[in-house]
């Protein structure tokens, strides 16, 4: 949560500024993309997350004098007045993103950073540990929603994140993906989100027994109170107490909201506690469950037939448990040259999928006039941007075989301006404006790409410019590489 956030990056990002500030290329101006290769969870798409934090991290950057006398101290010896010009720096370059919410997918810029290369170079690391962690719980958030789109889901992770802004971040980015609140109460807020809260085994422990403490708990907070009946024996102690404490607020006006199921069979204790609270007339008591949950055990539990109203998710969510990381990568895709001209640059590897698109590019939506959206393109700014009734050749460059023409669509541009010239021109949309967004962009695609197991491939073409330029900068990378 700390906002001096200069120094939150890889020392090499500083060495790389610093030797171009000695070689004078340091003002040269360049463009980054940051894009990911590989869905997380075998997911058919992600959702984009971090833009918020970005945005008030390049709004905030600056070095301290404590963060220059540290740099001082370091064995690389920095020359004076390079430090001196990293105390006057902040960001001046361009940023164009994603919008939060939005579904993306690989190999599509998510991130466009242009600016001098020292600016860029220094934010790449920033960059990528805000976008690659709330993009990635996002996504898991919107997995779990897939399987319980009318259930309510409650995000409880805090004590098993990895550390303070994970647990507030991520709750933040569970929201996005569809959650309806959190136990974490600084992300409440920080963000707006809303906030719901049970009791822990410890309540019902630290009485002499478990009714009195739901009585005291239930007269304490009369409104909505959620009582834990696993605390001794569920079904034999933990529902028939709950049970007399619904009674009793009952005679009072009041209503119970719900019990909370933490362990044992899932399952089979919450179809026996509905029974007994049914037959005790208590049908608006909800049932809530927890315990290790993810969105296997949720629609296992569910084909069970299990009576639960709300699952309380923690620790699986909010660690990403099954893939802790989403593995975007930040690249040079144009360098300005000694006379000024930018230059297009690739990154060659032995793997086809690693080799870099070269070239400053824009991201389009292509949804046709059914409505949903058919392929995401990439262009680049200077040729003319697809729209309704100008023909585009659709292909995948992994999958060249797989080829459409399209010329009624429509061309949602997905890449908004963030920064211009340093400034933030891009005003970040509340919270519930970027779930409704989450939301409608679930509604372009089709159910294929949305399913949880063996989705659709959705596909991500190129322009044949881009495409063309592509196939360039490998011939005359191979070409040199022969001389
Ligand atoms: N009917 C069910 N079908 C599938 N998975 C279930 C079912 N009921 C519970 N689970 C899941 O099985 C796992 C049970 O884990 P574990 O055996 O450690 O819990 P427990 O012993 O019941 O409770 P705890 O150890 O927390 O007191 C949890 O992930 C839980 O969500
Ligand atoms: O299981 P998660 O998805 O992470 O959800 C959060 C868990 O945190 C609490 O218990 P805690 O794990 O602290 O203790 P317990 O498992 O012994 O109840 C709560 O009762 C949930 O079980
Ligand atoms: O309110 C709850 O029930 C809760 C909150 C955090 C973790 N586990 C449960």
């Amino acid at each position: 949560m700390r906002r001096e956030l200069a120094l939150h990056t890889d020392k090499y990002q500083i060495n790389m500024m610093y030797a171009h500030w000695v070689n004078g290329t340091h003002k040269r101006k360049a463009v980054f993309e940051a894009y990911f290769r590989k869905l997380p969870f075998g997911n058919g798409f992600a959702v984009f997350a971090g833009l918020e934090r970005i945005a008030q991290y390049i709004r905030d950057l600056r070095f301290t004098e404590d963060d220059i006398r540290y740099l001082s101290e370091q064995e690389e010896n920095y020359a004076p007045a390079f430090l001196e010009e990293l105390l006057q720096f902040h960001f001046k370059g361009n940023i164009h993103a994603m919008k939060e919410g939005a579904l993306v997918f690989p190999d599509e810029p998510l991130v466009r950073v242009e600016g001098t290369i020292m600016e860029a170079q220094l934010v790449e690391t920033a960059i990528l540990n805000f976008m690659n962690y709330q993009t990635l719980i996002a996504t898991k958030a919107s997995r779990i929603k897939q399987v319980a789109p009318n259930d309510i889901l409650l995000e409880f992770g805090t004590r098993r994140a990895q550390e303070a802004d994970a647990a507030v971040w991520g709750a933040r980015a569970a929201y996005i993906g569809g959650f309806h609140a959190t136990s974490n109460m600084l992300a409440g807020r920080m963000f707006g989100i809303p906030t719901k809260g049970t009791h822990a085994h410890s309540w019902v422990q630290s009485f002499s027994s478990e009714q009195e403490a739901f009585d005291a708990y239930a007269k304490v907070l009369p409104d909505g109170v959620t009582l834990l009946v696993d605390t001794f024996d569920t079904l034999r102690s933990g529902v028939p107490h709950a049970i007399n404490t619904a009674k009793k607020l009952e005679a009072a006006g009041k209503k119970m909201n719900a019990i909370r199921l933490d362990s044992g069979d899932l399952a089979y204790l919450s179809i026996q506690a509905r029974k007994m609270l049914d037959e005790a007339g208590l049908d608006y008591v909800k049932i809530v469950a927890s315990n290790d949950l993810d969105e296997n055990t949720i629609m296992d539990l569910k084909l069970q037939g299990a009576a639960i109203d709300t699952w309380g998710v923690g620790t699986q969510l909010i660690t990403a448990a099954d893939q802790p990381s989403l593995g975007g990568v930040y690249k040079l895709v144009e360098i300005e040259s000694a006379t000024g001209e930018m230059i297009p640059t690739i990154k060659i590897s032995s793997n086809p999928e690693k080799v870099s698109t070269p070239g400053k590019k824009d991201v389009f939506r292509i949804v046709g006039t059914n409505g949903k959206a058919m392929a995401d393109y990439i262009s680049s700014p200077d040729e003319a941007a697809p729209r309704n009734g100008a023909r585009i050749k659709l292909f995948n460059p992994l999958h060249p075989y797989l080829r459409k023409n399209v010329d009624k669509y429509e061309a949602l541009p997905m890449l908004e301006p963030i920064f211009v010239n340093g400034f933030q021109v891009y005003s970040l949309p509340p919270l519930e404006e970027i779930r409704r967004y989450h939301e409608q962009q679930l509604d372009l695609f089709w159910p294929e790409y949305l399913r949880k197991l063996n989705p659709e491939v959705y596909r991500v073409s190129l322009s044949e410019q881009v495409w063309n330029r592509k196939q360039q900068l490998i011939a005359e990378h191979m070409q040199l590489d022969l001389e």
